[in-house]
């Protein structure tokens, strides 16, 4: 293919929405599809549905560009691209560990009917080993241009840095069958693969479990760092300084080793989970049942989290002024999907502590999901009269507080630091009671 191919994006959530505006920014020409017309007419507007840096400027920069546009109808899409990336949600099943693969088959199925030229479908959603193929079939049931091919190109942006990521992938991994699909995908990524970015090419099957398996690493590399807080907290060591000490040897490396309330966020949990369900499907349930204990050694955290705060309050939140600071399942992103400062905050609820939760930026995603908690407008705001502060979410305008200014605030000093960001002694010397997850 001499000229660039052209693109669309299926599903504009986080990974569609960035991708598509990326790819354009990367020279593509690139249509949007959703079957979400209010998130359609945001886009088409300019405005990025959700709370992600760099993604507002460069949409607004490119959506009155003529490279970009957005749709709901899956016959316009067709026929104006080349390249088709499938990117729809593959959330959890309710009540189950399974991912729920409706939306992904949806998408197959919407699209394939109108496939009547050459095309390439290119899955990006995080699925189960053995999915790649069964849409293979289906394209090749459904698609009236039997040279319709599939890849599987799974990705690896993380939230809060997601256009960085897209622009600069640390790697591609495309998952193919034939030379042309090989051929067609790496013009879709042409001028990544210029710049050097290493390129891994695959069979189907490979490109699933590169996938799930990074995100299970990452999950195992926390709850391991996580389980050491456990320990540290029955022997009175200090888990920060254990994870710099074994941090710097560079085969443990320092990076995803911050002890405190663990992972959430819409992909490593429910990554894990569907990994162990597949597993359970393919009869080898053994090779991943450690990830069980990564998922409950996570889970546990967050009950440590509400009774360390038990603790600071003679057992019981019953009446308590309690200031929740965060809501977002990390900085730099309103996503509250499973997000552990949400479910702490929740807990403390429960049990009739009166929460007033502040977030920089995930106060309406959190109210949506969670209306019945209470919600403050500033950082002062939550504070005003607490008689417990948590610190639930690493943004900087926690991370950087003053002690002795929010003590003039609070009704009492007392604070738990669920993400072990705050300088224990300088607090202690304001005359704050502190507590941690795993330091004394
Ligand atoms: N959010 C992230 O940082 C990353 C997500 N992923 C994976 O990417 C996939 C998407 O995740 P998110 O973007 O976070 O989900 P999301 O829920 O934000 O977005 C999914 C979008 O797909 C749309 N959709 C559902 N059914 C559709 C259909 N039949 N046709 C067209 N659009 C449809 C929804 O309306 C929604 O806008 C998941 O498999 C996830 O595991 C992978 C890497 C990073
Ligand atoms: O599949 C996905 O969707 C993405 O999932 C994660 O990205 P993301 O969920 O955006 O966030 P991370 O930065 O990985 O953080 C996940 C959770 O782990 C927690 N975390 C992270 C690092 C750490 O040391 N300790 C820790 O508790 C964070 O607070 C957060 O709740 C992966 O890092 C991405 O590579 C992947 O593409």
């Amino acid at each position: 293919m001499s000229e660039l191919p052209k693109l669309s994006v299926i599903g504009t959530g986080y990974l569609g929405a960035t991708h598509a505006v990326s790819m354009v920014e990367l020279g593509y020409e690139v249509i949007g599809l959703d079957v979400d017309q209010a998130k359609i007419d945001l886009l088409r507007a300019g405005k990025v549905p959700f709370f992600e840096p760099e993604l507002p400027e460069l949409l607004e920069k490119h959506v009155n560009g003529g490279r970009l546009r957005f749709t709901t109808d899956y016959a316009e899409v067709a026929e104006f691209a080349d390249v088709h990336f499938v990117c729809v949600g593959t959330p959890q099943r309710p009540g189950e560990l399974a991912a729920d693969l409706t939306y992904v088959e949806a998408a197959f199925r919407s699209l394939a009917p109108h496939l009547d030229r050459r095309a390439l479908v290119v899955g990006k959603s995080t699925v189960p080993a053995g999915t790649a193929v069964r849409m293979e079939a289906l394209l090749q049931d459904l698609a009236p241009n039997k040279e319709v091919e599939l890849a599987w190109n799974p990705e690896f942006l993380r939230e809060g840095f997601a256009v960085q990521d897209t622009l600069r992938p640390d790697r591609l991994v495309l998952g193919v069958h034939s030379d042309w699909a090989e051929k067609t995908i790496r013009s879709a990524f042409e001028p990544v693969i210029k710049a050097g970015t290493p390129v891994v090419v695959t069979d189907f099957a490979t490109a699933e479990l590169v996938k799930v398996a990074a995100n299970s690493f990452l999950a195992t590399k926390i709850s391991f760092i996580n389980a050491m807080a456990e320990i540290c907290e029955t022997t009175g060591a200090d888990v920060t300084q254990l994870a710099e000490a074994i941090g710097h040897d560079a085969r443990i490396g320092r990076k995803f080793l911050n002890a405190g309330l663990g992972f959430g966020g819409g992909c490593l949990p429910k990554d894990i989970r569907a990994f162990i369900a597949r597993a359970g499907e393919l009869g080898v349930d053994q090779a991943v049942s450690f990830l069980h204990e990564v998922d409950s050694i996570n889970q546990r955290r967050r009950a440590r989290t509400v009774d360390l705060g038990l603790d600071l309050l003679d057992g019981s939140y019953r009446g308590a002024k309690v200031a929740a600071l965060g809501a977002a399942f990390k900085p730099n992103s309103d996503d509250i999907r499973d997000s552990p400062a949400l479910d702490v905050a929740a807990a403390i609820g429960r049990r009739e502590g009166q929460v007033m939760i502040y977030d920089p930026q995930a106060i309406e995603t959190a109210r949506a999901k969670q209306p019945e908690l209470n919600y403050a407008t500033s950082l002062e705001d939550a504070l005003d009269g607490a008689d417990i502060v948590f610190l639930l979410t690493e943004w900087d305008e926690f991370k950087f507080m003053h002690p002795g200014v929010v003590g003039k605030l609070v009704a009492q000093r007392k604070i738990v630091d669920g993400r072990n960001v705050l300088d224990p002694v300088q607090w202690r010397q304001a005359g704050w009671q502190y507590r941690a997850l795993g330091r004394p």
